[in-house]
């Protein structure tokens, strides 16, 4: 039953713009709301949606909207907060997990939220498979298509042809797929769209997403965007898009799985943490905006949420600032420690990784096999690779070790070479120095040298104020794993040589990394808003786009949530 229509003009500043509003309610409990929005000049939307708010709020719109001069129940709130608050019960409607409708005049004029970019994502299952389905959508994608398959022709639209893949960069092959090329309208989304079907290794996958992430105007797809974009150009109608609900939540699910997975533990952890202050901020902020008129709400409600809000961005900033913290799932460069039986290897391993990767005792010999782990060193993705102490006149299971240390040295981009600063003239030592550390200075055959870092491990078992002990070593570094003296001038000398292997982070494809950069600093800027900003309504709307920012990368994160937080927090009377 339709209660009430208002008609409704928005000051001309404000945007987007609320044209008109419905609200249908029976009894006394809002059920629905709906309005006509406006984003420019030949963009009207409508908005259909069960309201999410409590029936004391939705009445306090009602009479808002009844009372001539506009009041929203709020004391003293003017015509125009009036209609911030409107517009933030909308957008939170909107966003809602109360399946909102999102419909325009003709098909669908609603632009999808960064629909000028080109988004790619592997879009068959994660992990190990026969083939694997990497699509993109957008203007750029033929020219993705071509970056990577340069420099030839553009495939016929809509027909399977096999093509050698290779990285527009470097020009390094990197599979032999099938590529489809779907100029729009004639596509899934109706934008011009690619297809790659490549082998589905984990390799191979990384290495076309990589690539496709350093071609201009190419980024990473958001949860459900192919459908979303599918939907803004009219290539799926309202009830298809519902029919599609449950495909997309598996994608959903799926992603968000896959997001939890990449930021497993201290990440993780960390954005839980924040998110959930978030959503309790949030919480007090609405409570406020809903309750305080009616009913005596506990003092400093607000206050709470400031000192919340402040204690987040501090912990926020830090954690942009220290590029140290976090794993990489995604492998980088090949970081191989190597030296003599017992120099202190699997120490420094476990050090750099900030985990007990290795196993660590005083018996020479310890480490046999090659162990790898995906390390952030100096802000930079790696695979630091642990190996066996090379020695000769061991056994057979020792000597295979020594083999695969050998093996792995040979590939690796940066060697990490480890010796006991008070044991360097053992003959393990001098061996080492003479057949990995001094060969790797001169230049190979294309002129280029192995790059390589020569650490003096155990500092601390040299007597004090020595520092000239080692006069006609290489240059060196020294280190102590034991005290950490001596870690910040290595990580500053791995920077340099990894800034020099893998270029500037900020400008490469580095995937999962740059989205959660993104997303941090997308949260820090919007808590930056909130504390600017005038209005509760507003301060409310800036919490949300600052917890939707986390919730992009831990998932989940509803307008239910909030609610159950206001009912379950405070006492709202009767
Ligand atoms: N005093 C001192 N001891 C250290 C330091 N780093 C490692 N150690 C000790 O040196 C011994 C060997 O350390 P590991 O890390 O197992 O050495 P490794 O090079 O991996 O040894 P293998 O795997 O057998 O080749 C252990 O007893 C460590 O506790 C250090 O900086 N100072
Ligand atoms: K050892
Ligand atoms: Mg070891």
């Amino acid at each position: 039953m339709l209660l009430e229509e208002h008609h409704f003009t928005a000051p001309q500043r404000a945007s987007p713009r609320l044209l008109s509003l419905s609200l249908a309610s029976r009894s006394e409990d809002l059920q629905w709301m709906g309005g006509t929005f406006s984003t420019g000049p030949n963009d009207n939307r409508e908005l259909l949606s069960t309201l999410p708010v409590t029936p004391r709020s939705g009445r306090n719109l009602l009479r808002g909207l009844a009372d001539p001069r506009g009041r929203v129940g709020r004391r003293g709130a003017d015509c125009e907060s009036m209609w911030r608050g409107l517009w933030t019960l909308v957008s939170r409607a909107a966003r809602g997990p109360h399946s909102p409708r999102l419909c325009t005049r003709q098909g669908s004029g609603y632009r999808a939220p960064g629909s000028g970019a080109t988004i790619f994502a592997l879009s068959s299952g994660q992990g190990r498979c026969g083939i694997a389905v990497i699509r993109t959508s957008g203007p750029a994608s033929g020219h993705a298509l071509q970056s990577l398959t340069a420099p030839r022709d553009l495939p016929l639209a809509r027909k399977a042809c096999l093509r050698l893949l290779s990285d527009p960069r470097s020009g390094e092959p990197l599979d032999r797929a099938l590529v489809l090329w779907f100029p729009g309208p004639q596509s899934f989304t109706g934008e011009d769209c690619a297809e790659f079907h490549v082998h589905g290794g984990p390799a191979v996958v990384s290495g076309v997403l990589q690539a496709l992430g350093s071609v201009p105007g190419l980024r990473p797809a958001e949860a459900g965007e192919f459908t979303r974009r599918a939907f803004a150009h009219g290539k799926l109608s309202l009830t298809e898009v519902e029919g599609l609900a449950d495909l997309i939540h598996a994608e959903t699910e799926a992603q968000r799985r896959q997001a939890l997975r990449q930021l497993d533990g201290e990440l993780g952890d960390l954005c839980r943490g924040w998110a959930e202050t978030l959503t309790k901020a949030l919480a007090h902020v609405e409570a406020y905006i809903d309750f305080s008129e009616d009913d005596n709400l506990e003092e400093g409600v607000l206050d709470q949420a400031d000192s919340e809000v402040r204690k987040l961005e501090v912990a926020l900033g830090v954690h942009l600032r220290d590029a140290r913290r976090g794993q990489r799932l995604r492998s980088g460069a090949h970081v191989v420690v190597a030296g003599p039986p017992n120099a202190g290897k699997s120490s420094l391993v476990n050090l750099l990784s900030r985990k007990p990767v290795s196993i660590v005792s005083p018996e020479p010999g310890t480490t046999r096999d090659v162990l790898e782990t995906p390390v952030d060193l100096a802000g930079f993705p790696a695979l630091l690779s642990d190996t066996a102490g090379l020695r000769e006149g061991v056994g057979p299971v020792e000597q295979e070790g020594v083999r695969r240390a050998q093996k792995r040295l040979e590939q690796a981009d940066l060697i990490l070479a480890v010796l006991d600063a008070s044991d360097l003239a053992s003959p393990a030592s001098c061996n080492f120095l003479d057949t990995v550390v001094i060969p790797a200075g001169a230049r190979n055959p294309n002129g280029s040298r192995q790059r390589l870092l020569l650490v003096l491990n155990k500092s601390d078992l040299l007597p004090a104020g020595r520092s000239d002990l080692h006069p006609d070593l290489p240059s060196h570094l020294l280190l102590s794993c034991l005290t950490g003296e001596g870690l910040d001038g290595l990580l500053e000398a791995l920077k340099k040589e990894l800034a020099a292997l893998c270029g500037d982070p900020s400008t490469g494809p580095l995937l999962t990394r740059s989205r959660h950069q993104h997303h941090l600093r997308g949260c820090l800027d919007a808590l930056g808003q909130y504390k600017q900003a005038k209005d509760l309504a507003l301060a409310a709307e800036a919490l949300r786009v600052a917890r939707g920012h986390l919730s992009h990368l831990t998932g989940g994160g509803g307008t239910e949530e909030i609610l159950d937080i206001i009912f379950r927090d405070f006492c709202v009377g009767k």
